[in-house]
């Protein structure tokens, strides 16, 4: 069985012990963390219509948020889904990987930002998508407002179709490209991802440089977040995107679900764990402030 992605990273994350979180962490120094949702937060489904953060979990958010922990989420979902997902916490979003920026809380609400899209282009690669899946029923195409994705999780089988698919109609939208990810092909304009994408949150929210972030996520699109905040690592575009951002340096700490090969200096193994990083992150809050939850 097959995914359908070919990766290439030879570094191997170090494992924590998510019920030791708070012993990486440093009692005076200031966090705040960057979210992806599905793999991370959220379980996998067959539908993803159909996925759900656990109750529990964002009650762990909100607890961590009254902290003064300033949290966003950072998805490959469409704004108004990411929203849904998380409600009722009211979070800053990076939503479609960065191509909507906004959600709730330090950012306006009503100052959603979107790239520039061309919808009518979008438009005529979802027709071309559909009109090439039409024979297969295994297929799940997601439409949403500035990309499309065709996922294959129903029928790994078809990992290579998929691929073929995406391929063929990547090549005749050269402003277009194909990004891949778990039992998933999904087609975005150029130039949006997940670093980019945690830069500009960082900006929006006013996060200031000394305050470190944490990235949790845990597919191939969140490299490029683990990249653009960790110290260390070569990126020829890294030093181009901070200072597009405004920022000199960026000291942050990511943190990979799941045991594979990443740019992540840490990893724990599953959602469940973690449930129990930010378990242990909260008990940090709660040591290291007076208010109490
Ligand atoms: O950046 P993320 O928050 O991790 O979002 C990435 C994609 O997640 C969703 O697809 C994944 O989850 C589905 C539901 O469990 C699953 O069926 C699929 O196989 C996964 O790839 C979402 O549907 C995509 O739009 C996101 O880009």
């Amino acid at each position: 069985m097959t995914s359908g992605r070919s990766f290439s990273i030879n570094k191997r994350p170090l494992y924590i012990p998510p019920q030791n979180f708070a012993d990486y962490l440093y009692d005076h120094q200031e966090y705040c963390l960057f979210l992806d949702i599905d793999g991370t937060l959220a379980g996998f489904t067959l539908n993803p219509k159909d996925s759900t953060i656990p109750a529990p979990t964002l009650k762990t958010l909100q607890k961590i948020q009254i902290h003064g922990v300033k949290i966003a989420a950072v998805t490959g979902r469409s704004m108004e889904e990411a929203k849904q997902m998380l409600s009722p916490i009211r979070l800053p979003i990076a939503a479609t990987h960065g191509l909507e920026i906004g959600g709730h809380s330090d950012i306006n609400d009503n100052e959603i930002s979107t790239a520039s899209v061309n919808t009518i282009e979008l438009n005529s690669i979802i027709q071309s998508i559909s009109q090439s899946c039409e024979f297969f029923d295994d297929f799940t195409i997601e439409n949403k407002p500035y990309s499309v994705a065709l996922h294959f999780r129903q029928n790994p089988t078809l990992a290579d179709m998929a691929h073929t698919i995406m391929l063929e109609t990547a090549k005749k939208h050269p402003n277009w490209v194909l990004k891949p990810g778990k039992f998933v092909w999904e087609m975005t304009p150029r130039g949006v991802n997940k670093g980019l994408a945690i830069l500009t949150l960082l900006k929006k929210m006013q996060i200031k440089e000394d305050v470190c972030p944490i990235f949790i996520g845990d597919d191939i699109t969140d490299e490029a977040g683990f990249l653009v905040l960790q110290n260390g690592d070569p990126q020829p575009e890294k030093s181009k995107l901070l200072e597009t951002c405004g920022f000199e340096k960026i000291k942050g700490m990511g943190v990979k679900v799941g045991s594979g090969p990443s740019h992540a200096n840490y990893y724990v193994n599953n959602i469940e764990e973690v449930t129990i990083l930010l378990n242990s992150f909260l008990r940090f809050c709660q040591k290291n402030t007076l208010t109490s939850d």
